[in-house]
């Protein structure tokens, strides 16, 4: 049956579960990710819901991971799981441990602390990375218009910034906005390149057979619109880098000026694409900037290798940092401060983001459709289905799932488990039987997970009752994890408050010692699963328009 409802394709089935069927049980316990913990709040930033419209006023803000040996607030303190008693600031702190400006992997930079280089610097390290470093200059522009790419992606999503027109110049600047063309090909997006000067060198050739090969047009100067904004959403900026010189010559000085005016375009309140420029804003003086003030403003910088003077001047709102290659032996030259990349990211954000207006964050979300005719009859086998979606997507943490409890007083909480199995039975995972969760759980048994798969656009709700498991199972599942969670559970007293960081620390290090001989390490009584047997499943899969899919199932 479809109805359209709540602005949403709803898909109502009420089935019975035909348990025998299942497959064997399916075990979510050997997903682990021993540096990000799930329930550490920098691990899974949790995502907006499709439908909050709730307007929630907090009764209780806990701050958490406050620095122990912090000397700002003596009166604040840490318990097993981070949770900082309510001081006598309700304010909320550092997400971090020592105050380093660290979120997680992402490091915000001030600005102040980076270094800059000068265009004589710029050109030595090039040749120094070209000459006794070993690079070949194919291997460095390939590095830098991929990260070229990669930012591009991160702030300016292929639903929404489609078109795109790189503009190339003679040098190799023009070379990283070939290659960037090529890699936003392959995201999604769809290129065209303007490639008015070409320099007859294999490398650069290649480039072009390579591009012409995914079908991305190319544009002579003339056949580009003489108004820019109308068929573009991203101008690449790729026509000078750190060896322009002087004032830009034709038809470099007529392709600049078609950005600019797309400024006063902005100015009067028309949409406008967005200028991204590689490495230089092209015209700009190397190391002085736009002189007279009337260059090109673009609204994305890419740096690459580390900033050129000039980029003290940039004012947009994105400035990033790519070209993930440099040696430490350039590093010490140079005495280079640069940001760390996070993770395998190929770019690094210089300085902080921008101010966002929350109301306006939102996705287009394009996906194929749920479709009533491919839905499994049993909501636990479209579960796995979906489960094995997460995986073979690769996203992190797939079985991150929200569990909600709620205690005498009937108000709800929420926290971030780990699914550790699901069999015909239910949805199984451990925690402490003396955390908040615990005790609500033990004065209501009923519960919701929330599962939702980002990159796949899905979300799926489960309701039901909440039962311990038996303590074999438990004690099986507490001997299968790494022997350092195991003697977390020890020390981890949950929703307690302890003096500090250390304290858990000394008890950690004293257990270490105590179990190092490799015997085994017995399971606490605290410690233990859960299991929630279904009675309600939602699947929801985000569509275009905000006109989702949804699937509703009973499992009685
Ligand atoms: N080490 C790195 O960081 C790497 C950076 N890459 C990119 O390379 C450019 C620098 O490349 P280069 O070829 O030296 O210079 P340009 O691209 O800036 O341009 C040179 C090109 O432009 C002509 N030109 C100079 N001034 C003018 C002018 N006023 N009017 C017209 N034409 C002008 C000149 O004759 C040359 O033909 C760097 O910024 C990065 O983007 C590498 O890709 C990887 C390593
Ligand atoms: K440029």
């Amino acid at each position: 049956m479809w109805n359209l409802a709540r602005k949403s394709r709803i898909m109502t089935c009420l089935s019975t579960a035909h348990h025998s069927s299942l497959p064997p049980i399916f075990n979510a316990s050997n997903l682990r990710n021993p540096s990000r913990s799930p329930r550490s709040p920098l691990s899974k930033l949790s995502p907006f819901s499709p439908y909050l419209s709730l307007s929630l006023s907090p009764s209780l803000v806990l701050p958490s991971y406050l620095t122990t040996n912090s000397t700002a607030n003596k009166s604040t303190r840490l318990s097993a799981q981070g949770f900082l008693l309510p001081s006598s600031s309700l304010a909320i702190r550092s997400f971090c441990s020592k105050g380093s400006g660290r979120m997680g992997d992402r490091v915000i930079q001030n600005p102040d602390s980076i270094s800059y280089l000068g265009q004589r610097e710029a050109a030595e390290i090039d040749e120094l990375l070209m000459g006794p470093l070993g690079f070949s200059v194919d291997q460095l522009m390939e590095l830098a218009g991929f990260s070229v790419a990669t930012s591009i992606a991160e702030v300016y999503k292929a639903g929404e910034y489609n078109r795109v027109l790189a503009i190339c110049g003679p040098g190799n600047n023009g070379g990283d906005g070939l290659v960037a063309a090529r890699h936003l090909h392959h995201f999604g997006y769809k290129p065209v390149v303007c490639y008015p000067k070409r320099t007859p060198k294999p490398l650069y050739s290649g480039l072009v057979t390579q591009i012409e090969s995914l079908s991305i047009p190319f544009l002579s100067v003339e056949d580009l619109p003489s108004d820019l904004s109308k068929d573009f959403d991203i101008l690449v900026d790729a026509m000078f880098g750190f060896s322009f010189h002087g004032t830009p010559r034709p038809p470099f000085d007529d392709l600049i000026q078609r950005l600019v005016s797309l400024r006063h375009y902005d100015q009067a309140h028309q949409k406008s694409p967005v200028i991204v420029s590689v490495d230089i804003p092209s015209g700009w003086h190397v190391e002085e900037g736009d002189m007279g003030g009337e260059g090109i403003k673009p609204d994305m910088l890419v740096s690459l290798t580390a900033p050129k003077l000039c980029a003290k001047k940039f004012c947009g709102p994105h400035h990033f940092l790519g070209g993930r290659f440099v040696p430490p032996s350039i590093v010490d030259k140079y005495n280079l401060r640069l940001p760390p990349y996070p993770g395998t990211a190929m770019c690094v954000r210089i300085g902080k983001p921008p101010k966002i207006d929350i109301s306006a964050l939102r996705e287009n979300y394009i996906s194929p459709e749920l479709l009533e005719e491919r839905v499994e009859a049993d909501p636990i086998h479209q579960f796995r289905k979906w489960f094995d979606d997460a995986v073979a997507a690769g996203l992190k943490e797939p079985n991150a799932m929200a569990l909600s409890t709620v205690g005498k007083q009937g108000k709800p909480s929420s926290r971030m488990v780990l699914l550790k199995g699901i069999d015909k039975d239910g949805f199984v995972w451990y925690t402490n039987y003396e955390s908040r969760k615990a005790r609500e759980l033990s004065d209501n048994s009923h519960a919701s997970l929330l599962f939702y798969w980002e990159g796949l656009n899905r979300q799926v709700r489960v309701e039901g009752s909440v039962q311990k498991v038996s303590d074999e199972e438990s004690e099986q599942y507490f001997h299968s994890r790494p022997r350092g969670s195991q003697l977390g559970a020890i020390v981890s007293k949950q929703s307690t408050v302890v003096p500090g960081r250390h304290v858990l620390h000394q008890q950690y290090k004293e257990l270490e010692e105590k179990f190092s001989d490799g015997s085994m390490i017995p399971k606490p009584k605290h410690w233990g699963g859960y299991r929630l047997q279904p009675e309600l499943f939602e699947f929801w899969q985000g569509q275009q328009s905000r006109l989702h899919d949804r699937w509703f199932s009973s499992h009685l």
